[in-house]
């Protein structure tokens, strides 16, 4: 069968490091009604401040990291596709990215053209959040309704508890892990409280110290928090370290909202002052290296914990296309479930 193929959606990123494509690429995403979850003239209006000075600092920071072929996001994606190429039995590999090109339409569109069936879409994120999951899957339905597609599509749901993801962690970080470290921090991309909150009728979330760890499997199934929780001690536990030789934070926040804590920015500076001299620092919420891992951790957190008194913070690179990925990737895939 070769009617079948795997469609890899990651988010994306500026065309390119010029202010005026990065303030196209920014629109489109903060715009996104699942990225800001604020009334349509709200959102526009606190968007439009983003848009007063954002553009030109992110233009500044994507230029510091951006590789010859582009951006690296786009690029490590680029390879994964290729290498996973190689296993998927069952059709092409099409990548497609949220925001920016290559857009989903324009990837179901060329599938559909070259008659194709089914499609299993695999959104890039191994923890369930609302603006990265459900965005990728509405925008792939509405593409599907208004070309009136003819395509049986299967979802890779989040991994974040999967075996085959959390051995592929271990095997892409054991080169790190085997040097000298002091503290390990596996810094997961931020949320704002509220996105919680909303997913969460049962009102457990952020209920108490302990609220993760308790959660129900209803409540789990949509809480970014503890799904980023589970991953984090299920990775630890693999590698056998200890309470005291690990931690999480969450980074990334923007604007003045409340999101998830403890906040990265706070725990480098205090693994600074408590004499933590050499930092590892893993992003597992991310599987491919962008903005956030090389410049928002490589570069200014490293500043940040030098000035909180640490010595070296090693960046673990993420999963990219390390073959223990490649092919875990290829059998959660396999067992997608249909959801059109
Ligand atoms: C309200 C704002 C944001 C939410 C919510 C959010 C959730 C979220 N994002 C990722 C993954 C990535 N985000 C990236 C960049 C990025 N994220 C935001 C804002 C929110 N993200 C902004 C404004 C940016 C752009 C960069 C900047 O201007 O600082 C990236 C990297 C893109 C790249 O080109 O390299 C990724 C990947 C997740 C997983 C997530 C929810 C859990
Ligand atoms: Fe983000
Ligand atoms: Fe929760």
């Amino acid at each position: 069968m070769t009617d079948h193929a795997l469609l890899l959606v990651n988010l994306g990123s500026p065309a390119s490091t010029e202010v005026a494509d990065v303030r196209r690429y920014l629109n489109q995403f903060l715009m996104d009604p699942y990225v800001i979850d604020l009334p349509w003239p709200v959102r526009r209006l606190l968007v439009s401040l983003i848009l007063i000075k954002r553009p030109a600092q992110s233009a500044h920071a994507y230029a510091s990291i951006w590789w010859p072929e582009g951006s690296p996001l786009v690029v490590l994606s680029r390879r994964l596709q290729q290498a996973i190429q190689a296993q998927w039995r069952h059709g092409p590999v099409e990548l497609a990215m949220r925001y920016g090109q290559p857009s989903i339409e324009s990837a179901l569109l060329r599938l559909a053209e070259q008659g194709i069936q089914q499609v299993t879409l695999a959104p890039l994120y191994p923890q369930f959040a609302d603006s990265t999951v459900t965005t990728v899957i509405e925008e792939a339905k509405r593409v599907v309704r208004a070309h009136n597609l003819n395509l049986r599509i299967a979802v890779l749901p989040p991994f974040y508890d999967q075996p085959e993801y959390l051995d592929a962690l271990v095997d892409s970080a054991k080169p790190y892990l085997q040097q000298p470290f002091d503290h390990l921090l596996l810094s997961f991309h931020g949320l704002p409280e509220r996105h919680l909150h909303k997913l969460d009728p049962s009102g457990h979330c952020l209920q108490g110290a302990d609220c993760c760890r308790t959660a129900s499997p209803e409540v789990l199934a949509h809480c970014y928090r503890a799904q980023c929780l589970r991953s984090a001690a299920a990775f630890a536990s693999r590698l056998g370290l200890g309470p005291e030789q690990w931690s999480v934070s969450f980074q990334s926040r923007l604007g003045r909202a409340k999101w998830i804590e403890p906040y990265t920015e706070t725990r480098l500076d205090e693994l600074g002052k408590q004499g933590v001299k050499k930092l590892l620092v893993m992003c597992p919420a991310f599987v491919a290296d962008c903005i956030e891992t090389l410049e928002e951790i490589g570069d200014r957190g490293l500043e940040q914990f030098q000035a909180a008194g640490g010595e070296s913070l090693q960046l673990v690179p993420c999963l990219n296309d390390h073959p223990s990925w490649v092919a875990a990737l290829n059998s959660l895939s396999e067992r997608a479930p249909l959801m059109l």
